[in-house]
Order: C-alpha cells, then structure tokens, then sequence
C-alpha cells in the first residue's frame, strides 16, 4: 500500500473538469502549485467529463479559465510545464462500460488520485464505474467533495456507496477551511504558545464567539442553496470544524487521526439542542432587500428563480455547549449568514474578568481580555490588554486603557503570499495526508447535531426571523447573548469604515 505521506509522482484524475468548482479553484490552484514547483515533474493530471472534445480544445479550455479566475497573466513557463501534464477524457460517470478509456491515461503502477468534483449524487456510480474497469487497487485515493448527504441518513449512504469499493484510509472528504491558514494556525497557536495552553479552558475562559459572514447572497445557487439552507451550507461543516478545533484537547501527534480523534470527542460532547431548548438556544433569519456596500440587493423571496413561500435560513446564530471537563459553563456562540455587511470570519476568545478591581470605583468594570483570531480577511491575531496611561496625575491614581497587540499577517509576512485553501488541500492529497480532511465519523457526528436542530425547527414550524441585508442579522441574535449579558464583537472591518 503507497498510504504514507510521500512526494512521488500520481496520476490526479479530475472528475467533473468541466465543473464550476474546478474552473474556478482546483484549476487554478494546480496552476499556483505548479507555479510553486510542488507538483512532482512526473505527475499527470486527467481532466475528465462527458462531452467529446479533443485533447486541445481542452488545454484551450484550461488556460481560459486559468486566466478568467487565476492569474490574470499567465507565468509561460508554469503554463508549459502544467499543460505537458493535462489529458482528457470524455466519460458518462453514470454509464459503468464508458470508465474503460482511462486505462490508456493511468499508469497502474503509479497511486491515482480520484477527485469527484461532481454532485456527491453521482459519487456512488463513479465508484462502481472505476470498479468495473478494474483500474483501482487500495493505493488509489478519492477526494470527495461536499455536501456529503443532505442529513445523517443519506450521508450514511453516501459514505456506504463509497466505503464499498475504498477503506477509509483511501478516502478525503473535502472541507476547504480546514485548508486555510489561519484554520490551522488555531492549531499553532493553541499548542505552539504556552500562554495559550494553559488558559484553555473553563477557568480562564468566560465564552467563545465563532463568526462566519458573508456578504454575498446565493450566487444564483437557489435550487441548491434554498434545499440546504445556512445550516447544512455552513454550521454543519466549516463551523463545527472550526469549533472542534478551537475546543479539542492536545492530540497526541499531530497525525490525522490523532487530530481528527479529539475533534471527534469535541462533536460527541455538544450538548443536543432540541425542542425542549431550541428557542433558547438558537436564532434564524432569513434576508430582506437592503444594501451591501452601498448597492441595493434584493431580499432572499426575489432572487432569481425564488419560492416566495421558503422558509429557508440564510442565518443562523447559535448557543452551543459542550459538555466536558474543560469546557463545562463555556458556551460557544455560532454565527454565520449571507448578505452580512462585510465578509468577515473570526474567533474570539473572551477571557475571564479579573476577581478583583485594585483600581478604583472609574474602573469597576474592567474589560475582559479578549483574543480575536481573523481567520479572513486581514488576516490575524490581536489581544487586548488593559495599559496604564502614561503620565502624572495630581491625585496619584492610575489611567487605565484598553489596547491592542496587532499582528496582521500581510505586515508580519509581507513577502509571503497566502495560498488558497483548494492549493493546501490538493497538496496534502498528493501527498497522501489525510490530516486535513474529514472522517467519517466526524462527518456522521456532525450531522446527529445538526439533525436535531433542524427537526426542532420543523416541528416549530416557525418562519425564519426576516432581517435587512447588509445588517448583521435578525434582532434576536443580539438577544441570545444579551440575555446572558454579553454582546456580539463587533468586527475591525466593521469599525474601520465607521
Ligand atoms: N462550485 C463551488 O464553489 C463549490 C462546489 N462544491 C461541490 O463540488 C461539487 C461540484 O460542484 P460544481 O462544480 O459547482 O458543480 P457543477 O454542476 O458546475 O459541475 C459538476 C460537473 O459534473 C459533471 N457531471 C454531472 N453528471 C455527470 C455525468 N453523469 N457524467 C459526466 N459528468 C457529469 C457536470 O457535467 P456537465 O457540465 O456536462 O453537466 C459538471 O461539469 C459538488 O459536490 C458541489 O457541492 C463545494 C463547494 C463549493
Ligand atoms: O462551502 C461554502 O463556502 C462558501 C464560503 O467560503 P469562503 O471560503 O468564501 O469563506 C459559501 O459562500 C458557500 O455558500 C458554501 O457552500
């Protein structure tokens, strides 16, 4: 088995070439690679899909779109070494006898990575197709591509059609901001910093704030978008992977499972919400015509191809408790939504307040220390400390003031470009390291969760709370921490246009 991480050469074979997600990231993002000379000189990659086309008409087609979403100007000589690598082959994923034309694009005797850029629909016959023509052995891997299952249920096929043919040490299931830096710079910074360490947990920290918004709507994704709804676009995923991160004990090494076992323990001890506690413990909305950064868009029931009767989320705010050790009497508050003013994604960590005020009755109530993490954009870490203010007083008592300890990556590392998560994540499958992707029974836990909320929510039968785009959503969300007499942080971003 050719299971271990290793830079050898591969034949990637990218189903769904044509795709959407494959024009505008994982091309691309083969390209920056390329560009970066991470690829191995003797990997091939085979763009596969089901229309006739000729093997230039395709390169055509892979340098036009390099253009339209990757570097504007092509660097020629990374384009030359990467369209050496291209073939392509024309298959109907859903007709088993039509996989045999990639025997004359695969070496058997290199590992071959399969990556399903397709609708998770088809993943099951693509899997009995490269079955049938005999071509996988168990060193090939298969990168699949969310959403995996619609709820816990068709997740379990999913995986089931998948687990037929591949063993879980074959498989990566793909969620790209576990390929972000400064998702795994949670990890850096969590076990590289002693600071941190030993404040980590329920003594030390009052709650947890995890933002994910955006400013976008649904990009004319209705059909897709209005069947998942923010829940199972965003929380079941991105965000309770971002939690775990945050939340889960040291893993012993930082090898996959290690990693992905204390994610696991983190998602099996988040305390179930369900009717009993639903309306306390989560808000949902749904936009209204506003306007974003000054341009009028329209509300969720207008856009184009609309059911005006849905009820689905497009915001979710969340109160979610773990029920462990360290975190005992920490919530964790979830927020994510579209149509939010700016595209902003943070953690921050609310420490505890001090025990006693030694300062005075203008000091009584000194902020807490908080540790903001930007995950995106203007990329980061700050910590705000309280300072003395410099200078004389005549009554000799002390100024305090709130200040911040900056570090923004693109000064701190100003000459080093941030890859794109797609760029990280194709990497590590090259390299046949599963530490960034999700396991099954993560993908499965996750979705007992989230199910339980969604079911609460149908019995509720409840429309979602309207809120205006370009605001940060229903008023009720500000109630969820108030009532516990906490607000939400209000972002840099934000502040900075004020
Ligand atoms: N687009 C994005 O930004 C993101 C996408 N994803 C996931 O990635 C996957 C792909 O999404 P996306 O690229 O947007 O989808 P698209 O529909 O744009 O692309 C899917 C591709 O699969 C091909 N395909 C479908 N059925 C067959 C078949 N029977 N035989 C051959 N080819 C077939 C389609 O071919 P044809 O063009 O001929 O119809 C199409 O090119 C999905 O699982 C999606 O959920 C996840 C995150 C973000
Ligand atoms: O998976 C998804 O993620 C994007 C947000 O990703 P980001 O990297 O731009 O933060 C979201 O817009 C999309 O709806 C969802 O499917």
């Amino acid at each position: 088995m050719v299971l271990e991480n290793s830079y050898e050469p591969c034949d990637f074979v990218l189903f769904g070439t044509l795709g959407d997600l494959s024009r505008r990231k994982l091309l691309p993002s083969l390209y920056q690679l390329e560009k970066a000379e991470l690829i191995h000189p003797d990997t091939t990659i085979v763009g596969v899909a089901r229309h006739e086309m000729e093997l230039e008409d395709y390169i055509a087609e892979v340098r036009a779109n390099l253009v339209k979403f990757g570097d504007k100007e092509l660097c020629e000589d990374t384009w030359e070494r990467l369209k050496a690598r291209l073939h392509y082959a024309c298959v109907d994923m859903k007709d088993i006898g039509s996989y045999c034309v990639l025997e004359d694009h695969v070496d058997p005797a290199r590992t071959m990575v399969c990556y399903l850029a397709t609708p998770p629909s088809i993943y099951g016959d693509i899997c009995r197709g490269l079955h049938g023509c005999k071509i996988i052995d168990s060193s090939v891997r298969v990168v699949l591509e969310k959403p995996i299952g619609h709820d816990l249920e068709s997740s379990k096929v999913i995986n089931e059609q998948v687990a037929e043919y591949f063993d879980e040490k074959q498989i990566y299931r793909i969620d790209h901001y576990l390929g972000k830096e400064t998702v795994l710079n949670l990890v850096a910074l969590r076990f590289a910093n002693s600071i941190f360490a030993t404040n980590w947990d329920h003594n030390c920290i009052d709650h947890v704030q995890i933002s994910v918004a955006e400013s976008v709507g649904i990009e004319g994704r209705w059909g897709y978008f209005d069947d998942a709804g923010q829940m199972r676009d965003m929380v079941q995923n991105h965000l309770l992977q971002i939690l775990s991160l945050v939340a889960m004990e040291p893993p012993t090494t930082l090898d996959a499972d290690s990693i992905r076992d204390e994610k696991l323990k983190v998602l099996k001890a988040l305390r179930p919400i369900n009717s009993s506690n639903i309306s306390d413990s989560t808000v949902r909305g749904q936009y209204t015509a506003g306007f974003v950064k000054g341009e009028e868009v329209p509300g969720y029931l207008e856009e184009e191809g609309a059911n005006t009767q849905s009820k689905t989320e497009t915001f979710i705010a969340i109160k979610a408790e773990i029920d462990n050790w360290r975190w005992a009497g920490v919530p964790f508050y979830l927020r994510t939504g579209k149509r939010m003013p700016s595209k902003v994604s943070e953690v921050v960590i609310y420490f505890k307040r001090q025990p006693h005020n030694l300062f005075g009755d203008s000091f009584k109530n000194l902020p807490p220390n908080k540790l903001v993490i930007r995950l995106q954009p203007d990329e980061g870490v700050e910590i705000t400390v309280m300072n003395k203010v410099p200078g004389l007083t005549s009554s000799g008592s002390m100024d305090l003031q709130k200040s911040k300890l900056n570090l923004s990556f693109s000064e701190a590392f100003a000459d080093d470009r941030i890859p794109d998560a797609y760029e990280k994540l194709l990497l590590e499958v090259m390299l046949g390291n599963q530490a960034l992707f999700v396991r099954r029974d993560e993908i499965e836990q996750a979705w007992t969760w989230v199910d339980s909320i969604l079911e609460a929510w149908k019995s509720s039968n409840e429309p979602p709370e309207p809120y205006q785009a370009g605001t940060w959503g229903p008023v009720d969300s500000i109630g969820l921490l108030a009532r516990a007499n906490r607000s939400w942080y209000e972002s840099k971003t934000v502040r900075k246009k004020k």
